[in-house]
């Protein structure tokens, strides 16, 4: 399919309708499970003049590579989540640095529909019923915080953090298979936000960050690149990581 779709403004950021209903996870459940993550790449970077975001670089690397070198720690199989082929092209040589690993690609079918498009091409690809989402544009996803994620998700259909302020954090979480018929779903309504098919699912678990400051005190996880400014402060958060570590 290749023609644009338009999609309804949606006012799905409001957090007012939460359904989790906690089950019980069994914790022997899922030591043996195999382990995805999808990394969406798939968007047009237009807020920093059209740029590939994952292949922003500083400090001699790319914020792809960093994403797999971390997501590699926790997972048995990354797939990235491309627009197309062509954009696929340009990833290649950054790949090939990681071919002991299991890496896979998507592509979109319905053209500019934004991260909820990329994240169900993602997930049907993935072979694990539990997969970790995350934008392509956020250089210290912290593999610890991605344990601690699907380990909550376990038993449940997703787990997302939740801000102090009550905000989520749908591009840095766990959705099991039980989310692709809801995106589905959401986009025969011409909803596109990801938050919708979310809270359309019955067990999803909402992990406060006090719990995700515990290992990433600063929440630098969830940093993500949207502007050249953002680039800016990235870099000397980066610098100000490297001090702290000697
Ligand atoms: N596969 C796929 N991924 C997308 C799509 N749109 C956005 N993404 C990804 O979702 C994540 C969050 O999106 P944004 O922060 O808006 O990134 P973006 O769309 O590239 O940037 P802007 O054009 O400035 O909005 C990024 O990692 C994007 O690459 C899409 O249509 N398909
Ligand atoms: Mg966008």
């Amino acid at each position: 399919m290749g023609g644009k779709t338009n999609f309804k403004k949606t006012d799905t950021g409001k957090t007012e309708v939460i359904k989790a209903e906690i089950k019980e996870a069994d914790p022997e459940e899922d030591k043996t499970k195999f382990r995805s993550a999808v990394v969406l790449a798939g968007g047009r970077g237009r807020r920093m003049g059209t740029v590939e975001k994952a292949l922003l670089e500083f400090e001699g690397k790319t914020i792809i590579e960093r994403l797999l070198e971390s997501l590699f720690r926790v997972v048995d199989e990354v797939i990235i989540s491309f627009r197309d082929k062509k954009q696929e092209e340009k990833f290649r040589s950054v790949i090939e640095k990681f071919s002991a690993h299991e890496i896979r690609f998507c592509f979109d079918t319905l053209e500019d529909a934004g991260p909820l498009e990329g994240i169900r091409a993602g997930l049907l690809e993935s072979r694990a019923e539990y997969s970790f989402v995350c934008a392509g544009d956020m250089p210290f996803v912290d593999s610890r915080v991605v344990y601690l994620l699907f380990e909550k998700a376990s038993g449940h259909d997703a787990a997302l953090p939740k801000r102090e302020d009550g905000k989520f954090e749908p591009l840095h979480a766990v959705y099991s298979k039980k989310m692709i018929p809801e995106i589905e779903k959401a986009f025969e309504n011409g909803r596109c936000s990801v938050l919708t098919p979310v809270f359309e699912m019955k067990y999803v678990v909402f992990v406060e960050v006090s719990e995700i400051r515990e290992i990433d005190p600063e929440l630098r996880s969830f940093a993500n690149i949207n502007t050249a400014d953002e680039m800016q402060r990235i870099i000397e958060l980066s610098g100000k990581k490297e001090k702290s570590l000697n």
